[in-house]
């Protein structure tokens, strides 16, 4: 059978994470220091490390079938290519900010002011919603300097803590869109890549619910368990096991790890003991 090939970030914000999800896939992937082209020794997988900006033509011309990269930029150079997933880190915002001191209403205070930014298309369409244009520079990095340096009024550029908005004296005044990393396909990827996408993906999908889930144990007074099944948001009901202490059982499940300190001191006040959250490696729903 044929490999898949995937394109990763060579260096940057995605790389660690698209190796972490890979890994976290059982796939192995030899990691030769500054190799261009890796082969995977357990799944028929071959990585290409290029940059995310160059990822979109490489998926539209089919030199690689699919690709973890960052939704913004898809959303700036490849609005034709289809997102299999989406994966659940680098989650940021691409915003419009401009100098903290200036008395910014609405949108229409940016009509023909000059705004840096390496998301041109991102401003164009979002400024063009409102029947506004501007006047737009091009840069690749530190847009957010190009204001205190005289270059722009205002910028587009990815918000993530908002610390380096900070740091440059600036406010966000519009989000233009969120973001996170996505799987990425080709529009050219043939049947034989195809079936090998399915069972990636869904290798992924027990990796992303297993991140969003913890495997909850506790013991409960017999006469407790009704009320603490009821504020259990389970998968399923749970697993009620007796302890060897007469009256009383141990609960088990799975729950949302957000859910997990909401339901918290409800368990507590329900007589809830010892209780004990761990994570999970692998979920297949
Ligand atoms: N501060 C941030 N917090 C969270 N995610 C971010 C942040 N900055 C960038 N990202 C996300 O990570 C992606 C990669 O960002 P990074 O700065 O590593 O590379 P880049 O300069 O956009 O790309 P290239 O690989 O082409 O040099 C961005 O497209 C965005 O989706
Ligand atoms: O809101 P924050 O948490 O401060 O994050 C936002 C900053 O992060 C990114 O830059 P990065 O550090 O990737 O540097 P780069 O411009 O060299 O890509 C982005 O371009 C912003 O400048
Ligand atoms: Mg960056």
């Amino acid at each position: 059978m044929d490999n898949i090939k995937i394109a990763i970030q060579k260096s940057g914000r995605l790389n660690e994470d698209s190796l972490k999800i890979l890994k976290d896939c059982g796939i192995g992937i030899d990691n030769g220091r500054d190799q261009l082209k890796a082969s995977s020794r357990n799944f028929p997988l071959e990585v290409f490390y290029l940059r995310n900006g160059d990822i979109p033509q490489y998926l539209r011309d089919g030199v690689v079938d699919i690709a973890i990269i960052g939704e913004n930029v898809l959303i700036e150079k490849g609005e034709d290519i289809q997102v299999a997933e989406k994966l659940g880190f680098s989650k940021c915002r691409v915003s419009l900010a401009v100098p903290k001191a200036y008395e910014y209403n609405s949108i229409e205070d940016l009509r023909g002011k000059r705004i840096a930014t390496s998301y041109p298309n991102t401003v164009k369409n979002y400024l063009s919603k409102s029947g506004i244009t501007a006047d737009l520079h091009i840069i690749n990095g530190s847009v957010e300097i190009a204001p205190n340096i005289g270059l722009a009024d205002a910028i587009c550029d990815i918000v993530s803590s908002g610390s380096t908005l900070f740091k440059n004296n600036l406010k966000e005044v519009e989000v233009m869109l969120s973001s996170e990393a996505v799987l990425a396909v080709s529009p050219k990827i043939q049947q034989q890549q195809q079936e090998i996408l399915t069972k990636l993906l869904f290798r992924i999908r027990s990796v992303l619910t297993a991140r969003q889930s913890k495997y909850v144990l506790m013991n409960a007074p017999n006469d407790s368990l009704d009320q603490i099944i009821k504020i259990l948001p389970g998968m399923r009901s749970p697993t009620v096991l007796p302890l060897a202490e007469a009256g009383w059982s141990s609960v088990h499940t799975v729950i949302n790890k957000d859910k997990f300190w909401e339901v918290l001191d409800e368990l507590r006040n329900a007589g809830a003991e010892g209780i004990l959250v761990c994570p999970i490696e692998k979920m297949v729903l």
